[in-house]
Formats: structure tokens, C-alpha cells, sequence
């Protein structure tokens, strides 16, 4: 990965408001070459609103926004970008090779027609209409429009929602060998582990603001929380009312739970239960460290609307 240089799009001091609503207040973000940036955050935190002025779609109420250095409607750097969003109007009676021919003649280098096929998986369909395919061929008939212009940027909006597994794991090598060619990609998802296992940096928005931006690791290191599994009779509902146990789940004979004093919950489990097994004690994943970093943002909305 190669995040030297300049950045290829940045926003500044970002202000974008719907009526009196502040969607995104004073975003600072920089997208890089080489690298795979995840957007995340709850419903409703800014992210569609933050690609959206990335893309020229929206325009910011304040602070600024640069595409390859340009203002994002101008074609010159729209040239430069690949957009897969949540959904996509195309034409229906199109078949699949026809849509890819047409996408890539927008562009100066398209990439060529069999290797983006290959690419994202579309090859046997390259003769069937696009409103044939099912919803989760047609997404991958939308990651390839999206990758067949050779772009240096990529935005990905929730891409594998609807993807079945082999389909996701294809789009996840796929994506891998874009950024290796050197493409920033910008992915929004709500598949923490796609995340986890793609992103070299993350960034969690919360009610239009950036709570925490860093590697994954940087992220899990930011919260206390650890992970404790083992096999015990103790069942997840009695556990979970321990005042130390942020959660607890039974996963089959074993019980899973969450906390931030790891060490005084193992001695409280090893006292209920002498029989206890298999005890492991890991750092929290991405999912545990975002429900964290996020309940604590949320919570005034709570409040505000009980005050309502
Ligand atoms: N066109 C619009 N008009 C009015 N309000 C809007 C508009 N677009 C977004 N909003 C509001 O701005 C806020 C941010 O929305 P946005 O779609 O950017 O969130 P998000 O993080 O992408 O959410 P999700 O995960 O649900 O896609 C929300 O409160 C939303 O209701």
C-alpha cells in the first residue's frame, strides 16, 4: 500500500444541512491511492450525504471538497472515478456485455471487456438482458460498470448487500487486485467483518461527525472491551446481568461474552462454575469496538427525543 503523496479527494471543514438538519458538520477526510477506506457508521450518520458531495451530487453548505485535486462535477476528474451505489437505474433491455460497452466508452482507457468480466464475475452473463439477471448478478453487473473504466477511484455504497457468499469473497479479491494496481477505493458498508477484513483504514461517522479514524487495529485498541469464550453450564441470560458484562450470547454449549474487566469476570466464571473449559480471552473485533465508539454518540438522540 502506497498512502504517500498527495491525496486523490479530501474534504475540508465540511457543512452539509437539510433544512435545519446538519447532515455532516465539519468533515475532514483524505482518500489516498493504494488504499481501501471504510466508511462506517449507524443509519443516518452522513455517509450517502459525504459521497454524495465526493461525487458532485450534493454540493457542501460550507468547507470544501476536491476530486483529484478539481471541484467533483467537473468531468475531468469524474473521468478518474468508478461509482457502484445502493441502487442503480439502468436500462432494462440492455444485455449485460452491451451495458459494460457503453460504461467503458466514457472513459479514456477502459479496461478490456473480458478482464472486467473476469474481474467481477460477470462472464457467463455477458448475453442476458441486465433485467433477466437476479438482484445479486445484477450487483455484480454494477461492480463491473463500476471497475470497467480503469478507475483510480473507486466509491462502493453497501456493495455486497444482496451477494451470496462465493459472490462477496469473489468481489473482495477483486477489489484487493484493484488497490494493488494502485486504486483508492472508498467502501461504505454495514458488514463490520467486510470491513475488518478489507479496510486499511476506517473511519466511524456519527450524526455527521468523525468519531474515531485509524487502522482496524487502531480502532479495536481504542476500546477496553475484550472478548471471553469458554464452556460452561453458566447459561448467557444469567451472565449477562453481571454489572461487568457489557453482553452475552450462548453459542452452541459455549458462552460468549463482552467486557472491559476481563480478568474480574474469568475469576467470577472460574467461582461459579470449577468445571468451566476452554477458556479464551481475546481482544474485541471491529463489530464490539463500533457499538462502543457508537452507542456513546447516539445516546443524546435518545434523549432528545424522550425530551420531545
Ligand atoms: N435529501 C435529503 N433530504 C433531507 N434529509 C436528508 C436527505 N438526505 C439525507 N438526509 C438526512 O441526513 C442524515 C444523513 O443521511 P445519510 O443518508 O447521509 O446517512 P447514512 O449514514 O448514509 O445512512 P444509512 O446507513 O442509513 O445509509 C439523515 O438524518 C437523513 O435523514
Amino acid at each position: 500500500m502506497n498512502t504517500t503523496g498527495s491525496p486523490i479527494a479530501q474534504l475540508s471543514s465540511v457543512v452539509k444541512r437539510y433544512g435545519n438538519h446538519t447532515a455532516v458538520d465539519g468533515l475532514d477526510l483524505m482518500l489516498h491511492r493504494g488504499e481501501i477506506f471504510a466508511l462506517l457508521g449507524p443509519n443516518g450518520a452522513g455517509k450517502s450525504t459525504t459521497i454524495s458531495m465526493l461525487l458532485g451530487l450534493a454540493r457542501p453548505d460550507a468547507g470544501r471538497v476536491e476530486l483529484f485535486g478539481e471541484d467533483p462535477q467537473q468531468l475531468v476528474a469524474r473521468r478518474r472515478i468508478g461509482v457502484m451505489l445502493q441502487s442503480a437505474a439502468l436500462p432494462p433491455t440492455l444485455r449485460v456485455g452491451e451495458l459494460l460497452r457503453l460504461t467503458a466508452s466514457y472513459y479514456p482507457a477502459p479496461r478490456d471487456e473480458r478482464e472486467t468480466a473476469e474481474l467481477a464475475g460477470v462472464a457467463d452473463l455477458l448475453k442476458r438482458p441486465y433485467a433477466a439477471l437476479s438482484g445479486g448478478q445484477q450487483r455484480r453487473v454494477q461492480f463491473a460498470l463500476a471497475l470497467c473504466g480503469r478507475p483510480e477511484l473507486l466509491f462502493l455504497d453497501e456493495p455486497t448487500v444482496g451477494m451470496d457468499l462465493e459472490a462477496r469473497q469473489k468481489l473482495w479479491v477483486a477489489l484487493r487486485h484493484l488497490v494493488a494496481e494502485g486504486a483508492g477505493v472508498v467502501l461504505t458498508t454495514h458488514y463490520l467483518e467486510e470491513a475488518e477484513a478489507l479496510a486499511h483504514r476506517v473511519c466511524v461517522m456519527a450524526r455527521g461527525r468523525v468519531l474515531s479514524e485509524g487502522s482496524v487495529d487502531d480502532l479495536r485498541a481504542r476500546v477496553a472491551l475484550k472478548r471471553v469464550r469458554c464452556i460452561t453450564r453458566l447459561r448467557a441470560a444469567e451472565v449477562a446481568a453481571w454489572p461487568e458484562v457489557a453482553e452475552a450470547r450462548d453459542e452452541g454449549e459455549r458462552l460468549w461474552l463482552s467486557t472491559d474487566r476481563a480478568e474480574s469476570v474469568v475469576r467470577r466464571l472460574l467461582d461459579a462454575d470449577a468445571q468451566l473449559g476452554e477458556l479464551e480471552v481475546q481482544r474485541a473485533g471491529l463489530a464490539e469496538a463500533f457499538t462502543e465508539l457508537t452507542r456513546a454518540a447516539e445516546a443524546p438522540t435518545e434523549a432528545t427525543r424522550e425530551a420531545a
